[in-house]
């Protein structure tokens, strides 16, 4: 296949090259951006790409239809939604990492991203999958958010059983420095954020109206829940702390079968029967890793689930999104293990 990625110069982008030129079924990719440096100028950027020749083309729609099978948005929001329509016109696939098209309800979407949303015919036209529990229902895939990722995968089972107090769920998300792109601000300054931590976007977060949406799929009555993201002071992972109260006293044992019977045939997701995931558990790889736990003095269930946000929350997700879409073997091009020390 030959595929083409429109954003390789930044965070997502990047990782999502190395693991398509890594992928069996792609035989080429080809770079688009809004600029075209020089062979020079691109070996900087993407310095540890530069045993490759690389080259960035203009963008133009027209010529990735023309030439390549499928394209990926590594783009921020506001500008995907502004490049994708001719590509939802035409029905071609798209692979689009962006939160843009994630939200079927507009009025969310300008609340959240304080900009009018894509027109609404293209909205219904996409397709958000989170790669471990759909099959993709048209040509353009909304990839999920890093932080919806890691909070579906710990909260979907309990709903799905119909294990919690709806009006319980309550979210407590960290989140690594890459989550936010290569941009420079004042947060991630190294002598801002190292040794330190701040929760940010507190109510606010364009992730709840994600996670609330995908949730209604499993259970229509769920109206919402607290959540909180806080910045720290690593480079990459996300680790997601749901806590909730179960409809019933339940045990320990339950809780893990629940989970363990829900995820039985998902390779990338591994349920732990004792303890809890760190970060570098699941770091460079597609993986989630959960750990549970029910404490019956305060009758709460607690979840703990781990991703890394570049690769699980973004890229590599994507590529199993491409698995999907394609038919290949869903396993295909993401067999890399952790790296965990
Ligand atoms: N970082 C993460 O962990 C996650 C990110 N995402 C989403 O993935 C997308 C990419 O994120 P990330 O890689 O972190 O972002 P970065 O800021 O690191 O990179 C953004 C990329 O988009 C390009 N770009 C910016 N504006 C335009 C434009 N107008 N036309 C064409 N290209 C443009 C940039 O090119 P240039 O070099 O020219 O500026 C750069 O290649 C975003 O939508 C983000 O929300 C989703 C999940 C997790
Ligand atoms: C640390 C950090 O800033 N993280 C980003 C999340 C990146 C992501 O997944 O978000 P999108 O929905 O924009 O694709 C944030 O909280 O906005």
């Amino acid at each position: 296949m030959k595929i083409a990625l429109v954003g390789v110069t930044g965070y997502t982008g990047a990782t999502l090259f190395k693991l398509l030129k890594q992928h069996p079924e792609v035989d080429e990719v080809r770079l688009y951006g809004r600029s075209t440096p020089s062979d020079d100028e691109l070996a900087a950027l993407l310095s540890g790409f530069r045993h490759l020749s690389l080259h960035i083309h203009e963008y133009s729609s027209v010529n990735i239809m023309q030439e390549c099978d499928l394209v990926f948005f590594a783009t921020p929001a506001k500008v995907t939604s502004q490049l994708a329509l001719d590509f939802i016109q035409a029905d071609f696939p798209v692979i689009d990492l962006s939160g843009d098209f994630r939200l079927k309800d507009s009025a969310d979407y300008e609340r959240y991203y304080q900009a009018p949303a894509a027109p609404s015919q293209a909205l219904q036209a996409a397709s958000y999958n989170l790669a471990d529990l759909k099959k993709p229902q048209s040509n353009y895939i909304a990839n999920p958010g890093c932080y919806a990722t890691a909070t579906l995968l710990a909260t979907i089972p309990l709903l799905a059983a119909d294990l919690i107090d709806l009006d319980s769920l309550i979210v407590d998300a960290k989140s690594g420095l890459s989550g936010a792109g290569k941009k420079l601000t004042t947060s991630s300054h190294y002598a801002y954020i190292n040794e330190n931590s701040l929760p940010y976007k507190v109510n606010q977060h364009q992730h709840i109206p994600e996670i609330i949406q995908e949730l209604q799929t499993w259970q229509p009555a769920f109206k919402t829940l607290q959540f909180t993201t806080t910045l720290i002071p690593v480079t990459r992972g996300i680790m997601a702390s749901v806590y909730a109260k179960p409809k019933k006293p339940l045990s320990q044992a339950e809780l893990y079968q629940t989970f363990a019977d829900f995820y039985q045939d998902k390779p990338f997701v591994r349920v732990l029967k004792d303890g809890f995931p760190s970060l570098k558990e699941v770091a460079y790889s597609n993986y989630t890793d959960i750990g549970l736990a029910y404490d019956e003095a305060s009758h709460t269930i607690f979840i703990c689930s781990v991703i890394d946000n570049l690769m699980k929350g973004a890229s590599s997700q994507a590529i199993q999104n491409m698995n999907l879409l394609c038919g290949f073997p869903l396993e295909t091009g993401l067999t890399a293990l952790p790296t965990f020390f």
